[in-house]
């Protein structure tokens, strides 16, 4: 069995917003003295209001909320979310340059992070103090972090400036000097929060090699970026945060579609499927939304959504269609399959646009699934789009929890698929 490095349980950070005055002297005072002794604020109203598109009634935002999960040793996480999803709080109490407000962790090994810009070095100390600096505030010997100065100063690039004082450098070197020493130091746990959002494509080629090195040392890789193909090349598990809570945990590729359906998204019913990543295909004709007469499905409910593909290529006629949607497991192995040629249906694409109306037959177990669309013309595949959309089937279960086994779908469900013709209005 894997070895557990991090173990958070119901983890939650309160924020006020804005540094406001409690309103008396008295207050305030009090409220000094408790950060001054790293207790709870004795102001903070828990259960203030969380929803971010919402203006709230509250000073305070709860940056997380109960989350729980564990990391393995070796790990490569990912975590994923939308601004102000409170990625970069998780990865602050994971290096303790915050308190949480309830909740703990548990940390076994030394964490080197990379965190918000400047964070974690001294602006008037030069850039080799700072690197000592950090070293010792790991643990490290004068001797050990000599051992990788040279590493360190030629990773960042920077080697004519070492000697000037932090506060002169720009952003960039920061970041290329602090992604060297959290990345060089010997850590256990390497932390890295949006290295790649500042600096060139060659530094980011560098510190994505660097940390693929790192991973394959068998250390712990926690990675935050808005960056999500660079996400999926490092990362073999991921999270996502949604208004400080945890939506999903699992498979890098499962944490980045869970991410795109609900993020790109699922605007009422519908998700756009133009960015998602395709599988050899030619493209002449491409899935471009899907649209679900209802979403989430409820359980037991027939899933009904209809797909819309457009032609790229106007003239050609595209016959002999093979249509077919999966639906996986979180294994990635299917559970249900729905094909025209299963139905003696053959459909041509007569026209720019057409949609394909489905209406499966559920029986599903509340959870989330995946599900890849599939075309092919003439034994020629056009589109294919594995195991990208989250399908979410929601309910309580009616076997509650030992159900595993009882409900599940059939490969061969009783299904429907019906081609619609829908001229493009433009
Ligand atoms: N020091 C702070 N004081 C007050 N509120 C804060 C503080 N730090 C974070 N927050 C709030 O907590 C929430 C989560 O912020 P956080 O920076 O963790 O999100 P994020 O997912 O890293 O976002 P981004 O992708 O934009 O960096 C936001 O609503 C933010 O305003």
């Amino acid at each position: 069995m894997s070895e557990k490095i991090i173990e958070i349980e119901n983890l939650s950070k309160l924020y006020r917003l804005g540094d406001i005055g409690t309103g008396s002297l008295k207050n305030d005072v009090q409220r000094w003295w408790a950060k001054l002794r790293g207790k709870e604020d004795p102001f903070m109203k828990v259960g203030a209001e969380n929803d971010r598109s919402k203006k709230g009634q509250s000073d305070y935002v709860w940056s997380l909320k109960d989350i729980s999960f564990s990391i393995n040793k070796g790990d490569a996480l990912g975590i994923i979310g939308k601004n102000g999803a409170g990625k970069s709080t998780l990865l602050k109490l994971l290096s303790r340059v915050t308190a949480p407000t309830q909740g703990q962790i548990k940390i076994k090994g030394r964490v080197a992070s990379l965190l918000e810009v400047g964070t974690g070095f001294h602006p008037d100390l030069t850039g080799l103090e700072n690197i000592f600096l950090n070293g010792a505030i790991m643990g490290m010997t004068k001797s050990e972090i000599k051992a990788k100065l040279e590493e360190i100063v030629e990773f960042s690039g920077i080697a004519a400036y070492i000697d000037t004082p932090i506060k002169r450098y720009s952003t960039g070197m920061r970041v290329r000097l602090g992604f060297a020493v959290a990345a060089h130091l010997d850590s256990e746990i390497l932390i890295v929060d949006e290295v790649l959002a500042v600096g060139d494509s060659v530094f980011q080629k560098k510190c994505i090699d660097k940390m693929t090195k790192v991973r394959s040392e068998g250390r712990t890789i926690l990675f935050v970026s808005h960056q999500l193909s660079a996400v999926k090349s490092l990362c073999k598990t991921g999270v996502v945060l949604e208004n400080g809570k945890l939506r999903f945990q699992g498979d890098i590729d499962g944490a980045l579609a869970y991410y795109a359906t609900t993020n790109n998204s699922i605007k009422g019913q519908e998700l756009k499927l133009g960015d998602l990543d395709r599988h050899q295909s030619v493209g002449q004709i491409k899935f471009e939304r899907i649209v679900f007469e209802n979403y989430p499905v409820n359980f037991g409910e027939t899933i009904k959504f209809k797909l819309i593909l457009q032609t790229q290529d106007h003239e050609t006629l595209f016959s002999d269609i093979d249509m077919a949607v999966n639906i996986n497991d979180r294994n990635k192995s299917c559970i249900v399959h729905c094909a025209n040629k299963f139905l003696g249906k053959n459909f041509s694409h007569t026209d720019d646009q057409m949609e394909y109306h489905f209406e499966i037959e559920n029986n599903l177990k509340p959870g989330y699934y995946y599900m890849t669309l599939f075309l092919r013309s003439k034994d020629v595949i056009q589109d294919w789009i594995e195991d990208q959309i989250i399908l979410e089937i929601q309910g309580s279960n009616p076997y509650g929890y030992h159900s595993n086994g009882l409900i599940q779908g059939n490969v061969l469900p009783g299904f429907n698929i019906s081609q619609v013709n829908s001229k493009v209005l433009l």
